[in-house]
């Protein structure tokens, strides 16, 4: 059963608001990102609420944050296993779950959003939370792709509002991109870039830009891939093959689609499509459309451009 977030009430004076450091998140959505944030977030000492649509989804999330904890675990105490089970003990005992993020509010410092790549059900999940959470909570998000400020927009915390890009696996991966919109203020944004560094993540920082910084280099070249698979130019193995052998790349672009998810690497390009209409780059992809459409999401659902059934 999951817990509901026990709430405490906490005055704040305006001053009050500015000494707050980040010690409680809520990270809404525990799918392949929220899970690796939440773990992350408690391997490093915060408390974390970790918010999804079901007991059955979060008890999934828990057991792959375990999974994932154990591999930690192997390689950082693997001369000293009592220390690693009190690691992976502790860690796992700072993560609540709860399926309603408006009850994890009051405790809330932090709000990262992992949801579906969707701005309506962005923006309707913030407008929520903004009513509920107490004034000093900052909220962010994980988007890959859709402009900080559109979600933002739904809010009237625009000053509290920012980006945290994570990238996955999250528990490897060592950036974190924190993006400001216009709005976002000093206080704010230098309350995410400390934040990061309490990540252990190295922290880049862009404008409010599609695709941040290294989305908007890595979109038009996976994009390319699909186009050469298309064309028939080439087989999926051997452009992957290519492009670890020949750019160093640790996986191909379709070991990535299939690690990333196809179901987001839809959402992308539908959004990109529609924002960018004018550039053909983005126009959608048949083959992806199709995959999707068969519910091939890539290593999630067992089957993408490889299959990974055992
Ligand atoms: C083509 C379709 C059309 C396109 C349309 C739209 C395009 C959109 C494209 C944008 C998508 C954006 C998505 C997002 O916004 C941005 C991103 O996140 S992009 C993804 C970034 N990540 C990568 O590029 C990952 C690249 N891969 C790797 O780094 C490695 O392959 C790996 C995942 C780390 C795995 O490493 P391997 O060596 O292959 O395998 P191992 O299993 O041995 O792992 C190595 C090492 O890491 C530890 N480890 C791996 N996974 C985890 C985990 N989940 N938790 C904990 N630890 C993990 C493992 O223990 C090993 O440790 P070691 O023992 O070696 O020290
Ligand atoms: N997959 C990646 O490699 C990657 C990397 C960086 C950023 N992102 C971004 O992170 C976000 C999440 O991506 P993901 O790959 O983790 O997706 P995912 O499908 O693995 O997980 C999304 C989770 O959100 C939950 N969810 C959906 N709507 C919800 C709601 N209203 N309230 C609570 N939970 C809800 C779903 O049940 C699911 O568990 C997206 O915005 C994506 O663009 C993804």
């Amino acid at each position: 059963m999951a817990s509901v977030c026990k709430t405490f009430s906490r005055g704040f004076s305006s001053s009050a608001i500015r000494q707050t450091t980040i010690k409680h998140l809520t990270v809404i959505g525990g799918g392949l990102m929220g899970s690796g944030i939440a773990q992350v977030a408690a391997s490093t000492g915060h408390q974390v609420s970790m918010v999804d649509q079901s007991d059955d989804i979060l008890n999934k999330s828990k057991a792959n944050i375990g999974k994932s904890l154990q591999r930690v675990v192997k390689k950082k105490f693997a001369d000293d296993p009592k220390g690693g089970e009190q690691f992976l003990s502790e860690t796992m005992g700072r993560i609540e779950t709860s399926t309603s993020a408006v009850a994890c509010m009051e405790k809330t410092d932090l709000v990262i959003e992992a949801i579906v790549e969707n701005l309506e059900i962005k923006q309707k999940l913030f407008s929520e939370l903004d009513a509920a959470a107490p004034k000093h909570t900052i909220f962010t998000s994980n988007t890959s792709s859709i402009p900080i400020g559109d979600i933002a927009s739904s809010t009237k915390r625009l000053d509290r509002f920012g980006g945290l890009h994570f990238f996955n696996p999250v528990p490897v991966m060592k950036l974190l991109e924190v993006i400001r919109i216009p709005a976002t203020s000093d206080e704010t944004f230098n309350k995410l870039l400390a934040f990061g560094k309490d990540m252990q993540k190295a922290t880049v920082n862009c404008k409010d830009t599609p695709g941040f910084i290294v989305n908007r280099l890595l979109v038009p070249y996976m994009i390319e891939a699909v186009r050469m698979l298309e064309r028939g130019d080439a087989s999926p193995r051997d452009i992957d093959t290519a492009m670890k052998l020949g750019a160093g790349y640790p996986m191909g672009p379709f070991e990535l689609s299939d690690y990333v998810g196809l179901d987001t690497m839809k959402f992308i390009l539908d959004g990109w499509s529609k924002n960018y209409p004018e550039n053909p780059l983005f126009r959608p992809s048949p083959m992806l459309d199709k995959l999707v459409g068969e519910g091939k999401l890539g290593a999630k659902s067992g089957e993408g451009f490889y299959s990974y059934k055992k």
